[in-house]
């Protein structure tokens, strides 16, 4: 069984994959999370003393490799919009859920946590950009879509559980 979650910042990508694949007796991984065990680096500290541009190289290495692994994969954020990864992603079968998110839910939800490094960078204006940009994006590659805003992760869990028919 796999499964892969996509989503802005904030969208619940870490919570819900690790509750789904709780609720699946699965595996969960997250990218960011491997990305951060195989550097020995925060993300922070990743985008501080190397840049994106390497960071993103590390996220597509670390892609290919977790595309292979069972279970619930969450992605990060930006993962899904850079072209290679988007094909990685399309080309993988598995089934993709794009948890999305209005803009005051990602505020709301990700304001007060400073581990990320693209949410302490921008301004307001910038990240409300950043997602209205990406949203496409995700869309695109998504098998099913829950929009998270109103939902508890509980709640959110049980859609896709219903959804792909998974038991
Ligand atoms: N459905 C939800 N209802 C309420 N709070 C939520 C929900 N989903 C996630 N959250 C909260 O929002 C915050 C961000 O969630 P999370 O870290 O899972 O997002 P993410 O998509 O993994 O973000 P990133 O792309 O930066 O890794 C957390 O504090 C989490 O508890
Ligand atoms: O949206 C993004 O580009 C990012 C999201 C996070 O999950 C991390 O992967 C990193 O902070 C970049
Ligand atoms: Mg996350």
């Amino acid at each position: 069984m796999q499964v892969i979650l996509i989503g802005f910042m904030g969208s619940g990508k870490t919570t819900i994959g690790q509750l789904l694949a709780r609720t699946l007796a699965t595996n969960h991984i997250d990218l960011d999370e491997f990305i951060m065990q195989k550097a020995q680096q925060s993300i922070t500290e990743i985008f501080a003393t190397k840049g994106e541009t390497y960071f993103r190289q590390l996220e597509q290495l670390y892609l290919k490799q977790t595309l292979k692994l069972p279970g619930v994969l969450s992605t990060g954020g930006g993962t899904p919009i850079i072209a290679p990864n988007a094909a990685l992603l399309a080309h993988s079968k598995i089934p993709i859920v794009w948890l999305s998110t209005n803009i005051q839910t990602t505020f709301q939800r990700i304001q007060n946590d400073t581990s990320r490094p693209l949410v302490n960078d921008l301004d307001t204006t910038a990240l409300i950009k950043l997602q209205k940009k990406r949203n496409p994006l995700y869309q695109a590659l998504a098998n099913i879509i829950i929009p998270t805003d109103e939902l508890t992760p509980q709640q959110i869990v049980a859609q896709i559980q219903r959804q792909l028919k998974l038991a």
